[in-house]
């Protein structure tokens, strides 16, 4: 017997009192007849009109817009983009929050998180409670930093540049996104019309003068010519092919990566591999990693999931002649990157290949020191029951979700490490994003 379809509640307007914020940035409230509603710009505490945006009579939750706010929390600020809110661009959630708020707001996030997921009060992992801003971005209310040094715009049928819609492939168009780093901002893509092209993406290196812009045209598009305001050191052509989309890149003027400064060294980006997107970033997590890990000279270590070597640098600055690292990394082009960046450290040698793949392959059966910065699916049961068998003196845990990283604490509780510091980071301002640095010893270690 087909069951009758449940009747859509898109348009659906509930009068709510606003509960405490959930992963994902949204708020948690209920209808008067007990239907649970994800709200999105609104604040703990606040009452408001919450429009449903996606849902169905009888589901478990709705997700929902607060589109007239009657109580407004004391955090809340007019937010100072004029693009964002329900409905429009989908980049920046936390537009109507304070700087301050924000980060109290995550820190309630990730205590929820480790309290849910792996049982951890903020003394058990060892985390003083707050999230720290990056250096220089500490703004004044209804301020918002410009940070973001990797951008992608989406492009709409009328050749507009903007950003994507929240859940939704519509494009808003943008003529100044608030949060572009200065670099970027430079390159002057908001401010002229991209006719053909589906998608434009827009690097700008910290450290070093490069920038990047790679255009993906629409399917069956012909290539266009393009001229930007300010001469960028790539500029590359990416063609999108049928529905798989290949990112064949067509045309290369250039450098076919960006050169990012970081802990001391340079480093060669090449397209789609990972980096940093705040321009602090990579500075503050290696010393929290290197501060966490304190590398001896003669250490073994591993760096996981390492990109383009970022922390396996700096382990094979500090474990000298005597030590060895091992990076490993999915990304071939990846790879390759952190093998150049790299070259000057003997001791470092770079995988090619998945972590619970090539490590197994390894026959690596111990390791004084462990750093893993996993995508943010997290790095799972196994491959963290097949670390802690390593006998690590310290495992350093990089984090880009929380509630990935407490399932995975819980796996290294149960597999016999326990946190030793957590410190978490505002690497993302005006959105829900939270970096968190945990670093774990074998359990009973003590202080
Ligand atoms: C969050 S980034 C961290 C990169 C680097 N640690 C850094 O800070 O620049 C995660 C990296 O893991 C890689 N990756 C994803 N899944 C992987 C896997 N199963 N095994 C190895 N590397 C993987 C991605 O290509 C990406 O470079």
């Amino acid at each position: 017997m087909q069951s009758e379809p449940k009747a859509s509640l898109v348009g659906e307007e509930y009068e709510v009192e606003v509960g405490p914020v959930a992963h994902g940035g949204h708020c948690i409230a209920r209808t008067a007849e007990g239907q649970v509603l994800f709200v999105r710009h609104t604040l703990p505490g606040e009452r408001v009109v919450a429009r449903v945006t996606e849902g169905e009579e009888g589901a478990r939750f709705l997700r929902a817009d607060a589109v007239r706010i009657l109580d407004p929390a004391k955090d809340r600020v007019e937010a100072p983009c004029p693009f964002s809110g329900p409905g429009r661009c989908g980049g920046c959630d936390w537009q109507h929050v304070a700087p301050g708020a924000q980060r109290r707001l995550k820190a309630e996030v990730i205590t929820e998180q480790l309290q849910r997921l792996a049982g951890l009060t903020p003394e058990a992992a060892r985390w003083d409670g707050t999230v720290e801003p990056a250096p220089g971005d500490k703004v004044a209310r209804g301020e918002v930093p410009a940070w973001r040094t990797r951008l992608q715009y989406a492009v709409d049928e009328a050749g507009r540049p903007g950003l994507r819609r929240h859940r939704s492939h519509e494009v808003e168009p943008v003529d100044h996104c608030l949060i572009a780093a200065p670099g970027v901002t430079e390159l002057g893509i908001e401010k002229r019309e991209w006719p053909q092209i589906e998608s434009v993406e827009a690097i700008a290196a910290t450290g070093s003068s490069d920038r990047q812009v790679v255009l993906t045209p629409r399917p069956g598009a012909r290539l266009p010519i393009v001229e930007l305001d300010r001469p960028v050191s790539v500029l590359r052509i990416a063609e999108s092919r049928g529905r798989e989309r290949h990112r064949l890149v067509h045309r290369v003027h250039g450098r076919p990566f960006v050169r990012e400064r970081a802990a001391d060294r340079t480093w060669r980006v090449g397209e789609g591999g990972f980096w940093q997107v705040h321009p602090k970033a990579a500075d503050l997590l290696v010393e929290a990693v290197m501060q966490g890990l304190m590398p001896r000279k003669g250490d073994t270590a591993l760096d996981l999931y390492c990109g383009v070597g970022l922390f396996a640098g700096a382990l094979g600055e500090r474990v000298g002649e005597r030590g060895a690292v091992l990076g490993i990394e999915s990304s071939k082009r990846a790879a390759e990157d952190a093998r150049h960046n790299l070259q000057d450290l003997d001791r470092v040698r770079i995988e090619h290949g998945k972590v619970e793949q090539v490590l197994p392959r390894t026959g690596i059966t111990e390791a004084d020191l462990i750093v893993l910065d996993p995508p943010r699916s997290g790095a799972g049961k196994e491959t963290v029951a097949h670390l802690a068998s390593l006998g690590a003196r310290r495992i350093a845990y990089v984090a880009c979700d929380p509630a990935a990283l407490a399932r995975d604490l819980a796996y290294f509780h149960d597999a016999g490490y326990t946190p030793r510091r957590l410190r978490a980071f505002d690497l993302f301002p005006v959105t829900h994003h939270v970096e968190c640095v945990a670093v774990l010893e074998p359990a009973g270690k003590g202080h």
